[in-house]
């Protein structure tokens, strides 16, 4: 198989006859990595942006969901082009097969880690929002992300915040026992300590949905997302 050129004496390039790298990822045995012309960066210049990933974390209710649409919108109105990848919309579909089990939201969250890894790829600003209460799953999506393509943005409201707001009213059942392993209430909840974004109140005021999208946006013009 041709797929190596070398460099002859004269400068000219002859190809190499050289044997396929194969090779054993996971449980796929015997197999190679394409390569194809078209890269990341031909697509970033076609969409004058920087593919990455926008990783909300938080409790239920604080607010995630409405910081992926204010910033999608925002990005979308000044003409970029995002994705949003929301915890519970993709629980009716790719990780319909998952409960709460500590288990099952890790391989929920390295899932989106690599489907949020292909739309980095392609170009897309990604906003991932997902409870993903695990620093450990978290790190690991950030490790699939090298060249500061995963940013964090920790929504740091307090329990009682969240709680008091209940639009599913999913709390009131899990005090109540009707839902068991709920996070903050009867599962854990492992806090960010290395976010590039904090979400938090401010004079014991909540920003409004379009003040956390500002302050994202903020970040992602100052750090050169914003072009190619
Ligand atoms: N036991 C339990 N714990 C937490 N959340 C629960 C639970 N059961 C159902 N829900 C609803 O599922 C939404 C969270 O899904 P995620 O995929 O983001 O969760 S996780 O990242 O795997 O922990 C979450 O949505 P948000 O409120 O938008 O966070 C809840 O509506
Ligand atoms: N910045 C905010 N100020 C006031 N209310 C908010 C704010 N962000 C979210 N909310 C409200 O809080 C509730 C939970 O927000 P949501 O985005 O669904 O949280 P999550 O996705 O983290 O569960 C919703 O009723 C929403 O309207």
């Amino acid at each position: 198989m041709e797929h190596q050129q070398q460099l002859a004496g004269d400068g000219s390039r002859s190809p190499v006859k050289e044997k396929p790298l194969v090779s054993t990822i996971g449980k796929s045995t015997n197999i190679l990595w394409h390569n194809c012309p078209i890269g990341q960066s031909e697509r970033q210049n076609l969409l004058g942006q920087k593919g990455c990933v926008i990783w909300i974390t938080g409790l239920s209710g604080s607010g995630k969901s409405t910081l992926a649409c204010a910033l999608s919108r925002e990005l979308h109105c000044s003409g970029h082009l995002t994705y949003v990848l929301d915890g519970d919309n993709l629980r009716h579909g790719l990780n319909r097969d998952l409960s709460f089990k500590a288990e099952d939201r890790a391989e929920n969250i390295r899932r989106v880690g690599e489907v949020a890894k292909l739309f980095a790829d392609a170009g897309i600003i990604c906003i991932a929002s997902l409870i993903s209460p695990y620093r450990r799953d978290r790190d690991a999506c950030r490790v699939l992300l090298p060249e500061s393509r995963f940013i964090e943005v920790f929504m740091d409201l307090p329990l009682e915040i969240c709680e008091a707001r209940d639009p599913k009213g999913l709390y009131k059942l899990a005090r109540s026992g009707k839902i068991k392993g709920f996070t903050g209430i009867d599962d854990p909840y492992e806090s960010p300590v290395n976010s590039e974004i904090v979400i938090k109140m401010v004079d014991g005021e909540c920003p409004s949905p379009k003040a956390m999208a500002q302050h994202v946006l903020c970040y992602l013009e100052e750090n050169g997302y914003l072009q190619a």
